[in-house]
């Protein structure tokens, strides 16, 4: 199915583009934020990703005779069409035309922040909402998981499984780019590895054992067929007895100038059946076979194996990862920040809300991160058009009693950078590797404390304290005309 396509929406921007055409304000300027109010898992930071996939949709943002022809066959409820002729043939003209500033994939980031600043004609920026959304919520909350689970793996490589178990299709090739960004090595999903070029790797599943009369004797066919590919699954009947199979196979192979890759664990006491399969494996003088362990794992049962020694050296996962979890979804919003008036001036906008944390911040918005010694040390939410005053002093976004200086001497780095212009794109975009090298390398900035899976630390991220006050204005001036 092809989703490159505007009709990837939710049918309410197009009714609010049919009404912003109808009522004059289509090509009026405005900016949107894409952020999100909450971390994922409970956890200390976010890894941001799906840019590149925002860009490549963008390059099919186009009304095409198929699409229109569609959306004038949509009723109104009076059984009449919903969409004016004027208004598809203005759609049929239609060209991406806005800013974008972005976040570089693979970077942490915090409540509240914009991932994505659209600027543009309001039409056009409000039409891809929904799909931006779709794109940035899903890859930004599995790379976060699978930054976890590589942190929870300490370095060891972990394998992304996920494929059988994604959601659908299109979410399964979306999770495996995202999983690879936050640290995965590989991917079992073949069409990931032809689209994006991540590693495939792969061993083999329970069916190949059954197949045959005996598990010894599946080994052997296994080694003759793929013999530098070598990784049994030992647990299809006695694990430790799959264990000296291997190792009997393994020896095989040895002579016919090839190595006995290592052995898979797919059930049972993985901590205790890792340490007798590689005290077998040791002394059967494979020291190098890797162990590699898959069942329902995530970070938390990782990290459980890890403190139990665990004799694992590959992590294979695969539901947890790609589904997210315990977490089904990121709660990523996409939210007006201003709109340019007739005389040329951004008039900021704000939503209101009963909830501190909900109520949007107004204007231009920028990051800018501090780091002193090497560690991120906070980020100021401002607005680019009044600058970032120094001191900088930040505000909690969802509690206004607890504020921050950021720390003198700290460097700082705005974190939104222009990606396009016009609707052209303006910067040559990273390659997968070098966002998954940038996810790993940020994470070496954060303190420990911060990344720890039980009731992280909070990092301090918040609205800059000028901002700050001209929202609270504008509260307190919508309070006032609100009837
Ligand atoms: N040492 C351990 N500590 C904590 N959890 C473990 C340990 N070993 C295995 N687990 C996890 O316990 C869960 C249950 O594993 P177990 O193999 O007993 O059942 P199962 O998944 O039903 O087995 P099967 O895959 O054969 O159906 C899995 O998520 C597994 O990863
Ligand atoms: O547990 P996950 O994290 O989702 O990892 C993927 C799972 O998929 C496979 O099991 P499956 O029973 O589908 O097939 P197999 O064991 O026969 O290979 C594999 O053995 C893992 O257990
Ligand atoms: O190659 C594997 O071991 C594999 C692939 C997909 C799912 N589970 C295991």
């Amino acid at each position: 199915m092809n989703t490159n396509t505007p009709l990837l929406t939710d049918l309410y921007q197009l009714t609010m583009a049919a009404g912003y055409w109808k009522s004059g304000k289509a090509e009026q300027e405005a900016v949107f934020h894409l952020f999100f109010r909450k971390l994922p898992f409970s956890g200390g930071y976010a890894i941001a990703a799906g840019l590149g996939d925002v860009v490549k949709w963008l390059e099919g943002f186009q009304f095409g005779k198929a699409e229109l022809d569609y959306l004038a066959t949509l009723p109104g409820r009076d059984g009449k069409p919903l969409f004016e002729r004027g208004f598809l043939d203005y759609l049929a003209t239609m060209e991406w035309r806005c800013d974008i500033d972005a976040i570089p994939e693979g970077t942490v980031v915090f409540p509240h922040e914009p991932l994505l600043r659209i600027k543009g004609p309001l039409i056009q920026a409000q039409l891809v909402e929904t799909a931006l959304l779709n794109i940035v919520n899903f890859q930004t909350l599995i790379a976060t998981k699978a930054a976890r689970v590589c942190l929870a793996a300490q370095g060891e490589p972990v394998l992304e499984y996920g494929l059988r178990r994604a959601q659908g299709p299109d979410g399964a090739i979306m999770a495996s780019r995202a999983a690879f960004i936050g640290g995965c090595v590989a991917t079992s999903n073949v069409l990931a590895g032809m689209t994006h070029g991540i590693p495939v790797r792969g061993t083999h599943a329970h069916s190949w054992v059954m197949s045959f009369d005996s598990e010894l004797e599946s080994f052997e066919a296994y080694a003759q067929a793929m013999p530098n590919n070598c990784i049994f699954l030992v647990d299809t009947y006695d694990t430790l007895e799959g264990v000296k199979h291997a190792v009997t196979v393994g020896k095989k192979l040895r002579e016919s100038g090839h190595e006995l890759a290592g052995i898979r664990l797919d059930s049972g006491d993985l901590a205790w059946l890792s340490i007798e399969a590689r005290r077998i494996l040791d002394e059967a003088g494979f020291p190098k076979a890797a162990i590699v362990a898959s069942n329902d794992l995530d970070e938390h049962l990782i990290e459980s194996l890890k403190h139990q020694n665990a004799a694992i050296s590959v992590w294979g996962v695969g539901t947890k990862l790609v589904t997210g979890g315990e977490q089904a979804a990121l709660g990523g919003v996409y939210k007006l920040g201003a709109i340019r008036d007739e005389n040329g001036a951004w008039d900021p906008k704000i939503k209101l809300s009963e909830q501190a944390a909900k109520v949007s911040n107004p204007g231009i918005q920028q990051v800018r991160r501090f780091t002193l010694d090497g560690e991120f040390r906070g980020d100021a939410i401002f607005d680019e058009d009044h600058g970032c005053p120094e001191p900088t002093h930040i505000i909690h976004p969802g509690d206004v009693q607890r504020t921050k200086q950021m720390p003198e001497g700290a460097t700082h780095e705005d974190l939104l950078k222009p990606v396009h212009r016009a609707g052209k794109l303006i910067t040559s975009l990273p390659s997968l590797q070098d966002i998954q090298s940038r996810c790993r390398e940020q994470l070496t900035h954060l303190h420990a404390t911060i990344k720890r899976l039980q009731h992280p630390h909070e990092y301090p991220a918040g609205v800059e304290q000028t901002l700050h006050e001209r929202k609270l204005a504008m509260i307190k001036a919508a309070k006032e005309t609100t009837p």
